[in-house]
């Protein structure tokens, strides 16, 4: 695996603008490889990367030549604004972590299990030397979303929010668990489309509204049912469950532990082909 250090340890340009570092690339065994131009944008000069996705040779970086660069795109509110490919690409950093990057999205109702879960795999893949961020629902209101309340249209603007930070970490290749109690499949949906086929894996925590309400773990349940919180999942508020997800834990027969549980999850992903680059 290509460590951290190598690729910290890039080369710097040389008067010429050119990037050279022989030391660093023939150290690395990766590097040995054939080499191919990389897509070119109006305005770039030529930048090289290996098919095998290690380090590129840089012979410029890409909107730093002071020549035209392509058209302008209006995409939302957000006009005039152009996309900035980066010379080292997501098969690259894919390859600097042996992993592939992808979103494990888990859904459910408050209570289910799915931050237990999200913590059982990370730490699962953890001790696989695999890189996971957990994006969850009650830590990212506490920042990023604290301007959303649970009304319809800001679950969906919430849902949105993770599933855009989702795709970034995907592609920085890193697995990427977003739990969030997700209750809209429309807006589930949305974020699957985000990805590259494959690369949104929906798990559902099939737990009952029973059983999550016995566990109530926050009180959240009983503060609903006594009229104290309004609209909230479940009691006054919708969960529609997934109908074509990727796996569904909870159910009688399965593994229904926690660490038995994130044991289906690596499995899916190492038969997948998740677990290396
Ligand atoms: N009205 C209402 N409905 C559901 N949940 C509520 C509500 N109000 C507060 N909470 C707390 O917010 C957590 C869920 O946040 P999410 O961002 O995952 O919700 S959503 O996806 O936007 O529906 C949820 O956390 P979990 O219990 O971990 O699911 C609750 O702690
Ligand atoms: N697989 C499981 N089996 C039994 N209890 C669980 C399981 N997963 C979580 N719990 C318990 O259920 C409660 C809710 O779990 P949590 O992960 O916070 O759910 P959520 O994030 O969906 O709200 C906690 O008290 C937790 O210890």
């Amino acid at each position: 695996m290509i460590g951290a250090k190598s690729f910290l340890g890039l080369p710097t340009a040389s008067p010429k603008g050119i990037i050279s570092d022989s030391n660093s690339l023939s150290t690395n065994s990766r590097s040995v490889g054939v080499f191919r131009a990389c897509v070119s944008m109006e305005g770039s000069q030529t930048m090289r990367h290996s098919t095998n996705g290690s380090i590129p040779e840089l012979k410029s970086v890409n909107g730093h030549t002071g020549q035209k660069q392509g058209p302008l795109s209006t995409v939302g509110n957000s006009t005039n604004i152009k996309w900035h490919e980066s010379p080292v690409e997501k098969v690259d950093r894919q390859r600097l972590l042996d992993q592939k990057g992808c979103v494990i999205w888990v859904t459910g109702l408050s209570g289910s299990g799915k931050s237990t879960l999200a913590c059982a795999l990370n730490q699962k893949l953890y001790q696989k030397g695999k890189l996971c961020y957990i994006l969850d629902g009650d830590n990212v209101r506490h920042g990023l979303n604290r301007d959303l309340s649970f009304k319809a249209e800001d679950r969906a603007e919430n849902i949105r929010r993770v599933g855009e930070v989702a795709k970034l970490f995907a592609d920085a290749g890193i697995i990427c668990i977003a739990s969030l109690i997700s209750p809209y499949r429309r807006d589930r949906d949305a974020c699957r489309t985000l990805l590259p086929e494959g690369d949104f894996v929906e798990v559902f925590m099939n737990v009952s509204l029973e059983v999550c309400e016995a566990r109530d773990p926050k009180g959240l349940y009983k503060l609903a049912r006594a009229g104290k919180i309004k609209g909230f999942t479940g009691i006054d508020d919708p969960y529609e469950p997934p109908l074509n997800c990727e796996i569904s834990l909870g159910q009688e027969g399965t593994g229904t532990s926690p660490i038995e549980m994130a044991e289906t999850v690596v499995a899916y992903l190492e038969h997948k082909g998740y677990l290396k680059a």
